[in-house]
């Protein structure tokens, strides 16, 4: 079956829903993702901290945990959004867990809140800036499954 791609407006508009559910009262740092499956499912996570620092869980594994334990493991894009007017990266943590089931250049669309060129004197308002990078980028060299397979 052929994909018929994905909606990428849809994908960051539910990123940025996500980010409404952070739980973030600690680093007051609010983060949403969103992820679509090759079965074209959007499932969407924020962050989620814990008065226990360490235990807290950024929104790209809130995503991806939600969208494996639903059956889906495959996925078209990913697209992070903050409340800063420059796109964020995932953290290593991250990173690692992405590459476990992104395919290398699978699109990975970094998302500002608003495009930093907005001021006072614009006339006219500049969307948010998206910077389109991919797993291989974020982490090369990296170690993932097939390393495994022996
Ligand atoms: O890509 C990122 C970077 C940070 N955070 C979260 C973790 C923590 O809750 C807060 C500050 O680091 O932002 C994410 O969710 N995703
Ligand atoms: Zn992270």
């Amino acid at each position: 079956m052929t994909s018929i791609g994905f909606d990428e407006p849809e994908l960051i508009s539910r990123a940025f829903q996500a980010l409404q559910r952070s739980y973030s009262p600690y680093s007051k740092f609010r983060v949403g993702a969103a992820l679509v499956s090759t079965e074209n499912e959007i499932f969407g996570g924020a962050n989620v901290e814990n008065a226990s620092y360490g235990g807290a869980i950024c929104a790209e594994r809130t995503a991806l945990v939600k969208a494996v334990s639903e059956g889906h493991k495959r996925f078209q894009a990913l697209a992070v959004v903050s409340d800063l007017d420059e796109p964020i990266t995932p953290c290593g943590i991250c990173r690692q867990f992405i590459r476990e089931f992104f395919s290398p250049e699978t699109p990975i669309l970094l998302v500002s809140q608003a495009h930093p060129a907005n001021n006072a004197s614009e006339t006219s308002y500049k969307g948010p800036l998206i910077k389109r990078t991919n797993i291989s980028v974020l982490l090369p060299d990296s170690f993932g499954p097939e390393q495994l397979d022996r």
